[in-house]
């Protein structure tokens, strides 16, 4: 099986693909052409490409390197296609071209015996095949790794890997169809799955004569001789075989002619055909001594020893068995070092699995424990936002209550229909005011005003318009008097005004100031006439005051005085009175 499928997708692709994908001078058409069939002048215009290599473009210089790496792999020269390979990878590659240095690479390392290394390029190559961009150059990679997944005898593989190339084409690339078709037929042929192989066979057949791949269509009449043999039907096995022997033939594909000759001398023998199965084995026998000979040969040795030893020819047979036998190891030998590859590649791909899966336990380790951090950090954010939202609602609170406190306060201290400080605020705040002033020797001035008949404006116009003149009242001596005054309503329509800093003709002065703006007061807005009168008593600090009382007092006098004037006056307190 070695070589076998690698040298027919050299054949069938180094030719087609790179023909289709460069100007290809006539030297390179023909090359490329008799690459497989005619050796001799495949090596003539090698060797004429070589000498003039100079001239050459680095891309048809890569394209000599390959073809001359083809060439070497059919020859069997494994060690110098690898290294050719190596120099081609030094060059710049398009992706169809780097793949099928890749592959040839794998051939070569498979041909060296060095499997574990072909299984180690075919995994590489696999990851690369991945990245491709192009779908058809995706396809036709996947296709030489179905082929090299064949020789290496990975048939799960190969399988698997026709099935996505068949996915992937959908029918749409013929030749790529085709050689899928019969590429998974002859691994399910391998797997011995013979009623898919079977069919497989046949559907290749019918679909690569209808779409003329020649060659294929050989190959699957062999896979169908190889399962007729499997099931013993000499008879068809015989048949599938002279068919695609002959189909070979026509190709001069010495490669498969060997091998079918192999086989369809076995078949042959089980016909008791001997004489014909006698002339394959020997010609088989006789083919080069090459390791992808090995399998035929030992079937054609097989063949040989039979006959002798129907023949009689215990000698003979044995002779021929002792060949077997020897092939038989080299091939047992072969397929173990494989095997023990593709366990080594297996392995290697379960313990880089089971170190990706750690790995990927590990990241998502991390991304827990990222998330934990992250969730702590949205903790510890959401503690702090409601941290602070507390303390701005704790401080909205304080500032709501020190505001309804405040409003409390002013409330209680302040008279709800004038606004002005209510008797015992307004003389509390005077006291500390007249202490002042009386520590600093600076004057001190109050005056206290009550209107005069009051009574009977409520009673003629009503209360409401009672309380409209205390509320204007209130007016005129808060926009009047200084912001260090204390403006108080003592009770009914008694006020007073404690002025620090005020001597006494100033205050009388205010005071005779507002007597004039209470008569003016325009009391129209009440829907009535009428004029507010109001008497001022004036009073300041004399010497011997101690406290706000003696002022209050002799204020207070004074005001006695102005109403029993009659009213609607200022008079002064009389010095040294109380
Ligand atoms: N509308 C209103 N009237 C008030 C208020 N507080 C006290 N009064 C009235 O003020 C009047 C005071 O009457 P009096 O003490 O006889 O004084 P007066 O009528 O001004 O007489 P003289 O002071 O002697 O000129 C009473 O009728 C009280 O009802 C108030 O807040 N609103």
């Amino acid at each position: 099986m070695v070589r076998l499928f690698s040298v027919v997708l050299i054949l069938f692709y180094s030719v087609c693909l790179l023909a289709d994908e460069h100007q290809i001078e006539q030297d390179f058409i023909q090359l490329e052409q008799v690459l497989q069939s005619d050796t001799a002048t495949a090596d003539k215009l090698l060797n004429k490409l070589f000498s003039i290599q100079d001239e050459l473009t680095t891309g048809q210089l890569t394209r000599l390197h390959v073809i001359s790496s083809a060439q070497k792999l059919i020859k069997g020269d494994y060690h110098g296609a690898d290294s050719q390979l190596d120099k081609v990878l030094t060059y710049p590659l398009d992706e169809a071209t780097e793949n099928t240095v890749y592959l040839y690479k794998v051939t070569a390392n498979i041909g060296m015996k060095q499997y574990t290394k072909a299984f180690t390029l075919l995994e590489e190559n696999l990851a690369r095949i991945g990245g491709y961009g192009e779908q058809t150059i995706k396809i036709s990679s996947y296709l030489r790794l179905v082929n090299a997944y064949l020789d290496m005898g990975a048939y799960q593989e190969a399988k698997q890997y026709a099935e996505t190339v068949l996915d992937l084409n959908q029918g749409k690339m013929m030749r790529e169809q085709c050689y899928a078709l019969v590429l998974l037929s002859y691994a399910e042929l391998k797997l011995a799955m013979l009623d898919k192989a079977k069919q497989g066979f046949a559907e290749t057949q019918a679909y690569c004569e209808q779409h003329e791949a020649p060659l294929i269509v050989a190959m699957a009449i062999k896979g169908k001789g190889m399962l007729a043999l499997e099931h013993q039907d000499y008879r068809l096995a015989a048949k599938m075989f002279e068919d695609a022997l002959q189909r070979y033939q026509t190709f001069k594909f010495n490669f498969e002619i060997v091998r079918t000759q192999a086989l369809l001398a076995q078949a042959y023998y089980h016909l008791e055909r001997l004489g014909q199965a006698l002339v394959l084995a020997q010609q088989v026998s006789d083919s080069a001594d090459e390791p992808s000979n090995l399998e035929p040969k030992k079937q054609a040795y097989d063949v040989q020893a039979s006959i002798a030893f129907q023949n009689e020819d215990f000698k003979q047979a044995y002779q021929f068995q002792l060949l077997s036998h020897d092939l038989e190891l080299q091939l047992l030998n072969d397929q173990i070092l494989k095997e023990n590859a593709y366990q080594m590649a297996k392995f290697d791909s379960a313990e880089k699995n089971r170190e990706l899966t750690n790995l990927k336990q590990e990241h998502e380790l991390l991304s827990k424990q990222r998330d934990l951090n992250n969730r702590d950090a949205s903790s510890s954010l959401m503690f702090t936002t409601l941290l602070i939202g507390a303390v701005a609602c704790l401080s909205l609170l304080l500032f709501a209550a020190w505001l309804q406190r405040n409003r409390y306060k002013k409330q209680v201290q302040r008279d709800v229909l004038t606004g002005a400080y209510n008797r015992s605020t307004g003389q509390e705040r005077a006291e500390i005011d007249f202490v002042q002033c009386l520590a600093r020797r600076e004057d001190y001035c109050l005056i206290v005003l009550d209107l005069d008949r009051f009574k009977i404006v409520n009673e003629k116009y009503g209360d409401a318009t009672g309380d409209w003149v205390l509320k204007r009242l209130s007016q005129i001596m808060s926009e009047n008097v200084s912001t260090e005054a204390v403006f108080a309503r003592m009770g009914g329509e008694e006020f007073a005004i404690f002025s620090p800093r005020i001597n006494l003709d100033d205050g009388v002065k205010l005071a005779k100031l507002l007597l004039q703006l209470i008569q003016n007061i325009d009391t129209r807005h009440t829907g009535h006439g009428f004029q507010i009168k109001a008497s001022f008593g004036v009073s300041a600090m004399e010497e011997d005051d101690l406290s706000i009382d003696p002022l209050m007092h002799r204020a207070v006098l004074a005001l006695q005085q102005a109403k029993a004037n009659g009213g609607n006056r200022v008079e002064v307190a009389q010095s040294g009175e109380f």
